[in-house]
């Protein structure tokens, strides 16, 4: 096991930022703490890297308490939301900074600044002013600068958040790539399920200071814990149902879900689970808004007591506005099991 994290708890005050967080990271294993704003993933990162005392808890690497080893000296690098990079210094001296730091001989620099570089797409930026690079080359020189070492561990603080969402897919893409080719071993921060679910191999779900679900990405997003981590991961209504040979019975209709055992189960619905068909419950389009890939549906449905108003999906081509009648049908892709 790389990374050992054990009831780690931290206080402001009397306030717990986090509580008895317990974390496993494997070798070349990238981990998403994922979560609400507030919800303490960046105090549970900082306690981590040694940056904010714990009130109590552990943090080993490969078995051995960290406790006394000073944030230098964990062999760890840090990449922040907005890059910190020194503003006066190039894109080599950037890079640079973290090898002086670990005492790498100046002979090898240039080399080594070339090489990561390359690998983050940046070839021949070398004397590019930092005030001169834009949000996502600046963010990919800072990813540089804390690789250059070759940190044991890779930790990441929202490192996507604060650029514009067309570039924030690309470089979420190229990071996650890059993570898998050099093998690096990394603990990510956000508040993006997407983000998380591109980059992460797991991911821990902390709310209110607490990991309340951890494991492999599909997992989680298939078989989030309870109500609110589906709510989090962007279930906005639910039904009980009973799942007899492969098919879950609903008040919303049925649907195949091979993989589940016969008994009662609950759905969590993400708004791409029901969509507009020829059959299904009807209901009436209360409000209808366009996205990129389908036009997002309000309905209120006819006749059904535990359900009253659902989210869902129709094609983007279809022409529907409020006062509409629809039908709509359950989409197995769409569904999360709880519980
Ligand atoms: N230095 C501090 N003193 C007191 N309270 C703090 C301090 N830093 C953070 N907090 C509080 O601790 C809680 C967790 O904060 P933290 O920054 O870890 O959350 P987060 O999940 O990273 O949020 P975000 O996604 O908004 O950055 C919040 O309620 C925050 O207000």
């Amino acid at each position: 096991m790389a990374l050992t994290v054990r009831d780690l708890t931290v206080h402001y005050g009397s306030f717990t930022a986090v509580r008895d967080a317990r974390l496993d990271i494997t070798d070349g294993e990238v981990l998403a703490l994922l979560g609400p704003s507030g919800s303490g993933k960046s105090t549970l990162l900082r306690a981590i890297t040694g940056l904010e005392p714990m009130t109590s808890g552990s943090v080993s690497w490969d078995g051995t308490d960290l406790a006394t080893v000073p944030v230098h000296r964990r062999g760890f690098g840090l990449v922040f939301q907005d890059g910190q990079l020194f503003p006066h210094r190039d894109v080599a001296a950037n890079i640079a900074f973290g090898l002086r730091m670990h005492g790498i001989p100046k002979a090898k620099h240039r080399a080594r600044v070339e090489e990561l570089l390359e690998l983050v797409g940046l070839k021949g930026f070398e004397r590019r002013r930092v005030t001169e690079l834009s949000g996502g080359q600046a963010q990919r020189v800072a990813l540089a600068r804390a690789l250059a070492p070759e940190p044991r561990l890779l930790l990441l603080d929202e490192p996507l958040s604060g650029l514009d969402a067309g570039l924030r897919e690309q470089l979420a893409i190229d990071l996650a790539d890059l993570l898998r080719r050099s093998k690096i071993t990394a603990l990510l921060v956000t508040h993006d399920q997407e983000e998380a679910f591109t980059l992460a191999d797991r991911v821990a779900v902390l709310d209110a200071g607490e990991i309340r679900q951890e494991g492999a990405v599909r997992s989680v997003w298939r078989y989030p814990a309870d109500d609110d981590v589906a709510k989090f991961l962007g279930a906005t209504s639910f039904v009980d149902g009973v799942a007899a040979g492969g098919v879950v019975h609903t008040d919303l209709g049925d649907v195949a879900l091979q993989e589940l055992e016969d008994g009662p189960v609950r759905l969590g619905l993400r708004p791409h689970a029901l969509r507009v068909a020829e059959t299904g419950v009807p209901g009436e389009v209360t409000a209808a808004v366009h996205r990129r890939e389908h036009l997002r549906l309000v309905v209120r449905l006819s006749e059904k007591d535990t359900v009253n108003t659902v989210d869902a999906v129709a094609p983007v081509t279809a022409d529907l506005r409020a006062g509409d009648p629809v039908r709509l049908e359950l989409d197995p892709d769409g569904i999360a099991v709880v519980g």
